[in-house]
């Protein structure tokens, strides 16, 4: 039997890169699709790439109720920032056996006040992180998360930049050969990362010719987030500067990260800390001298690494390349369903991308 699952916010950008691969997947099939402002509106007016599609040419969104996404196996929220812990209550109450993944970021903090101090409303809970290659502490490959992955009924996906961040920086964190008292994260992101709901820094006439800052000065919600991962992975009280900026693209991160090394580290060491990424199926260190791309990675759940020692200035530098709503959401959300569910870690995820 097929696995139903049913995607709240199936109008957006992550909700129907979502449904995409639940299409493409041996063991999961579509259920309930829903909306909020376009609720009653055509699938397939809003999601056109997917109009093709028989479990998608008829169909119309029914509007974001707990009483439409309970009965699934798993239900998806795909919902913007502070929608989906009440959708999460009402599910907990009406459909408590089914597993919900949230790509949104309601239940991704561990610590309630830094929720509230970067997202200025009440916290809905905690659940388990959906990155499978989150290293803990002391961990030489990703092992624990995948466990408790394995054994929760509850996902919270990370969001897109703290993925790129997280795994260009955590192997020298393992390892033991970086300081973190002083990274710089600096990231080319594409519009689709924002959403499809109209923002005054996005109007397309604007925005097509122009690089555009935003949350800078350590103001982004993913400052936490990053931070939480990387005590995680053993590095307590790091200090982070992170400073996104709008690039016209439309879907891909590349992210590039710097920290100071510690004495007498040599690249040959970093190099080998990296190699911790020949045990992923979608993480992977490029062979020295190749650099990610972001369009390397479009369409596909890979995320790609590459890094050298800057002995000049005494600095490890990390770049990091994926497709945001793949690897960076939809991808991950999938990865770690699969974990839950029980079914091999990569089914009907894409290990290959679209290019140019
Ligand atoms: N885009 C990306 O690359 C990534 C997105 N995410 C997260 O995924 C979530 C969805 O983002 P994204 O798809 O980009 O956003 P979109 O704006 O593209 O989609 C938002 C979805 O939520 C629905 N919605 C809007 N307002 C409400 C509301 N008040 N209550 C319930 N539903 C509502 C919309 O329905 P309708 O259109 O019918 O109004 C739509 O289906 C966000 O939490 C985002 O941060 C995470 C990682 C990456
Ligand atoms: C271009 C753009 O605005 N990108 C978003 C990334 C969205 C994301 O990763 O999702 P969450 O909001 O769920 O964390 C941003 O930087 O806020």
């Amino acid at each position: 039997m097929p696995v139903s699952v049913a995607i709240a916010g199936a109008s957006g950008y992550a909700g129907g890169e979502v449904a995409r691969l639940v299409l493409g997947h041996p063991d999961l099939e579509l259920g309930a699709l829903t909306a909020h402002s376009n609720a009653g509106e055509p699938v397939a007016a809003h999601q056109p790439h997917l109009a093709a599609h028989p479990a998608i040419a008829d169909r119309t969104f029914a509007p974001t109720t707990a009483a439409e996404l309970a009965g699934h196996d798993v239900v998806v929220l795909a919902l913007p920032h502070g929608a989906s812990g009440a959708v999460a209550a009402e599910l907990e109450a009406t459909d408590p056996g089914c597993i919900v993944v949230d790509v949104g970021a309601d239940h991704r903090l561990a610590d309630p006040q830094a929720w509230r101090d970067y997202y200025g409303s009440e916290h809905a809970g905690t659940w388990t992180y959906g990155m499978p290659e989150l290293l803990h502490a002391g961990e030489t490959t990703a092992q624990r998360q995948r466990a408790e992955l394995a054994a929760t009924r509850r996902i919270a996906v990370p969001g897109c930049n703290v993925t790129a961040v997280t795994l260009g920086l955590q192997p020298g964190i393992a390892a033991g050969l970086i300081e973190v008292d002083d990274v710089v994260a600096v990231l080319a992101v594409g519009y689709s990362g924002a959403g499809k709901a109209p923002k005054a820094n996005l109007l397309a006439s604007e925005a097509l010719g122009s690089l555009v800052p935003y949350g800078v000065g350590g103001t982004h919600r993913h400052v936490p987030e990053i931070l939480q991962n990387f005590a995680v992975t053993g590095a307590a009280g790091a200090r982070l500067s992170f400073t996104p900026v709008l690039v016209p693209t439309s879907r891909g991160i590349l992210a590039t990260t710097t920290a100071r090394v510690r004495e007498g580290v040599t690249e040959a060491d970093l190099r080998a800390a990296w190699d911790v990424y020949d045990a992923e199926p979608f993480v992977h260190t490029l062979p020295a001298g190749r650099w990610p791309t972001s369009g390397a990675t479009t369409g596909a759940n890979t995320a790609l690494v590459q890094l050298a020692l800057d002995a000049r200035a005494g600095r490890v530098v990390v770049t990091s390349a994926l497709d945001n709503l793949v690897k960076g959401t939809a991808g991950a959300a999938l990865q770690s369903l699969n974990l839950a569910l029980g079914l091999p870690e990569t089914a009907g995820l894409p290990l290959t991308g679209v290019s140019p």
